[in-house]
């Protein structure tokens, strides 16, 4: 069997840790044969929590968990370790705008890429799940310039798998039978959820979305919409965000970036912009990739309607708006 691999999760006390953990630690995102020593990182009053979910993933009896780190001090939490699940921060609640989140999220995503840079491995994988996500892992990069930027990603993988669960209930498919539909832009409700490029497998042939939906108005309206708000409908039921849905999301991403794509498949990630697709340069931005030996990929020359490019025109201004906020909160201390 191979060596075991060090890979952390912050926010580990919180509640997508708690459903994260245990699928990482049963081996469905590095594979069943790889054996792995999970770092909790999380902050001194969470200690207590912290020391319940260590009880309880020794409980378990997880074959590949070799050892378990808690701690609240980052360099012992980022210590060479080969992938990074960045979840800690605080989530939105009823009432709060996203706002209040960039200013008190981004400071932690400072503090953090600094911690990475001096004692994760060089070539660690980072994804940033905290919100907010794109802007986050902005400026965790830009705190750890020995670590190569293709390094950092941001999670818009809940919005693909949302996006895929409405195609698949429309269509009366498995989810399976669905792929190829893209995230576009920020993790935020200026996103789009883009079908245009989608396939749907019917009698063992993949044809396309659009034609399988034979409703443009929908593609372009209430499915739009639905992904869109869906982060919102969950806290206004739950009262709490997302949790089970974003840990199995944090999955697939960590997953896919780890062991590729098949070939015909993408998937949608947050990465640094090179201004693919008339995108703003320089700004976390959520594209189709297809990935090979752990390096994605912005898949090219798709077609976007005029309706596309308005939306990810919205969505890039949305992402230089929050940078230059990003930046004069890490300005202001
Ligand atoms: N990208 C996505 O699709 C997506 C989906 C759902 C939630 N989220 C975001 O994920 C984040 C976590 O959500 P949650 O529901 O698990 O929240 P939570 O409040 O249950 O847990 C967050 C945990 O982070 C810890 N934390 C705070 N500051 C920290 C720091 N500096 N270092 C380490 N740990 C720290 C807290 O103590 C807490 O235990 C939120 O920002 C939420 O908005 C993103
Ligand atoms: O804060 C939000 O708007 C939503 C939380 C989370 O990012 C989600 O998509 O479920």
């Amino acid at each position: 069997m191979a060596e075991p691999i060090r890979v952390v999760v912050t926010g580990a006390a919180g509640q997508i840790a708690y459903s994260l953990l245990y699928m990482i630690a049963r081996g469905e995102v590095f594979g069943k044969d790889q054996p792995l020593i999970l770092h909790l990182l999380d902050i001194p009053p969470m200690v207590g929590v912290l020391e319940g979910v260590v009880m309880e993933l020794s409980d378990c009896a997880l074959p590949l968990l070799r050892k378990v780190v808690p701690t609240t001090d980052p360099l012992e939490g980022f210590k060479d370790v080969s992938a990074a699940f960045l979840v800690g921060a605080m989530p939105r609640k009823e009432g709060m705008e996203r706002k209040d989140l960039l200013s008190a999220n981004v400071k932690i995503f400072k503090v953090q890429g600094e911690a990475l840079d001096k004692v994760a491995k060089k070539d660690v994988k980072v994804l940033v799940v905290g919100n907010p996500a794109n802007t986050n892992a902005l400026v965790c990069a830009n705190y750890a310039p020995s670590i190569p930027r293709e390094n950092f990603s941001a999670m818009t993988r809940l919005d693909q798998n949302r996006a895929a669960a409405q195609i698949a209930s429309k269509l009366g498919v498995p989810i399976s039978n669905v792929k190829n539909l893209i995230i576009w832009g920020n993790h935020s409700s200026t996103q789009y959820p883009d079908a245009s490029h989608g396939k749907i497998l019917i009698n063992n042939e993949w044809k396309d979305v659009v034609d399988a939906v034979g409703d443009n108005a929908y593609l372009e309206g209430p499915f739009v919409e639905t992904v869109q708000k869906r982060g919102a409908a969950v806290i206004g039921a739950r009262k709490m965000s997302s949790a089970m849905s974003a840990a199995k999301a944090a999955c697939d991403h960590m997953h896919d970036w780890w062991n590729g794509t098949a070939p015909g498949k993408f998937v949608s990630m947050g990465v640094f912009s090179d201004g693919s697709y008339g995108s703003p340069k320089d700004v976390v931005f959520s594209f189709p990739v297809e990935i090979k030996n752990k390096q994605w990929k912005i898949v090219e020359n798709l077609g976007l309607s005029t309706f596309g490019r308005s939306k990810l025109d919205l969505t890039g201004k949305e992402l230089e708006e929050e940078k230059n906020e990003a930046m004069s909160v890490l300005d202001s201390n």
